[in-house]
């Protein structure tokens, strides 16, 4: 079963190296591999062209739908797998839209990559089968807060967070657009059982001075919560631009 890729432009597969630009490998040198399709539609989501096609229902700010030819690509896993392993890294980030929704030809592609760590940056709402979760090193697990425009019920599964909550690997990454979103997160901290130190808040945006300027209020109330706070590294170093 192949892989469906997003592109960085037409005809090729976004997969690249850059630093990892959030969440607990900050600054780490690593291998990204994008992928096609998402379960949810984030309003502010800064990866539409993944799964935002013409055609599509699902409601999304910019109103901009992206085709699904030329913003997709189909690739068998051993293409993808020497793509990754040409970029000399030693990590490998698996992201998308949502990557778990193409569990088993991921647990394929692993099968045929060099020994890297692998973290997977997922929504939250679904799980790896056993085959792909064996060679998972890190989970960066970002549920979906009500800003965001996702019905409640589709974004935040209970028995899902509850096994991620449970899970080491796991580390949880909000997105924060507003200081109200943050009694959000604070009502599921009292429900899910976190662990100390894996749940960092993250300002949305997606130009330098957004980030900034939330990152004044976000800092604060990190401090006083408890909560670790991640930066959005790429987009201050390279701006919104794909394949980075
Ligand atoms: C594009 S998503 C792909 C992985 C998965 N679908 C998810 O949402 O976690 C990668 C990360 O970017 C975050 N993200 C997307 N758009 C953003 C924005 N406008 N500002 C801040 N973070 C954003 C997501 O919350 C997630 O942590
Ligand atoms: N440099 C960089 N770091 C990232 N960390 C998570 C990303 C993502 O889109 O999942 C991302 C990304 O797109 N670029
Ligand atoms: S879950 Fe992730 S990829 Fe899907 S719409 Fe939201 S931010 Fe974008
Ligand atoms: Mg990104």
């Amino acid at each position: 079963m192949p892989l469906t890729l997003a592109t960085q432009s037409p005809g090729e597969p976004e997969i690249f190296a850059s630093l990892q630009g959030e969440g607990p490998s900050a600054g780490m040198p690593v291998a990204f591999l994008r992928l096609s399709r998402c379960n949810l539609a984030c309003q502010w989501c800064d990866t539409a062209y993944t799964w935002h096609f013409a055609g599509d229902e699902r409601p999304h700010r910019s109103g901009e739908t992206f085709d699904r030819k030329t913003n997709q690509i189909v690739m068998g896993e051993e293409d993808v797998a020497r793509r990754i392993a040409a970029l000399g890294q030693n990590r490998l980030v698996i992201t998308g839209g949502e990557p778990l929704l193409q569990a088993g030809a991921l647990a394929t592609l692993l099968e045929h990559l060099p020994d890297m760590a692998v973290e997977v940056e997922t929504n939250g709402t679904v799980a790896a089968p056993p085959r792909l979760d064996v060679r998972i090193d890190q989970y960066n697990v970002s549920p979906k807060l009500a800003h965001s425009g996702n019905p409640a019920d589709l974004a935040l599964l209970p028995e899902r967070l509850d096994a991620y909550a449970a899970d080491p690997r796991a580390w949880f990454k909000f997105v924060i657009a507003a200081p109200g979103d943050v009694d959000e997160v604070l009502a599921l901290k009292a429900r899910y059982r976190f662990r100390p130190g894996h749940v960092f808040l993250m300002p949305e945006g997606t130009d330098s001075a957004t980030l900034r300027a939330r990152e004044e209020w976000l800092a604060p109330l990190c401090l006083e919560h408890g909560f670790r706070m991640s930066d959005r590294l790429h987009i201050h170093l390279y701006g919104d631009t794909r394949g980075t």
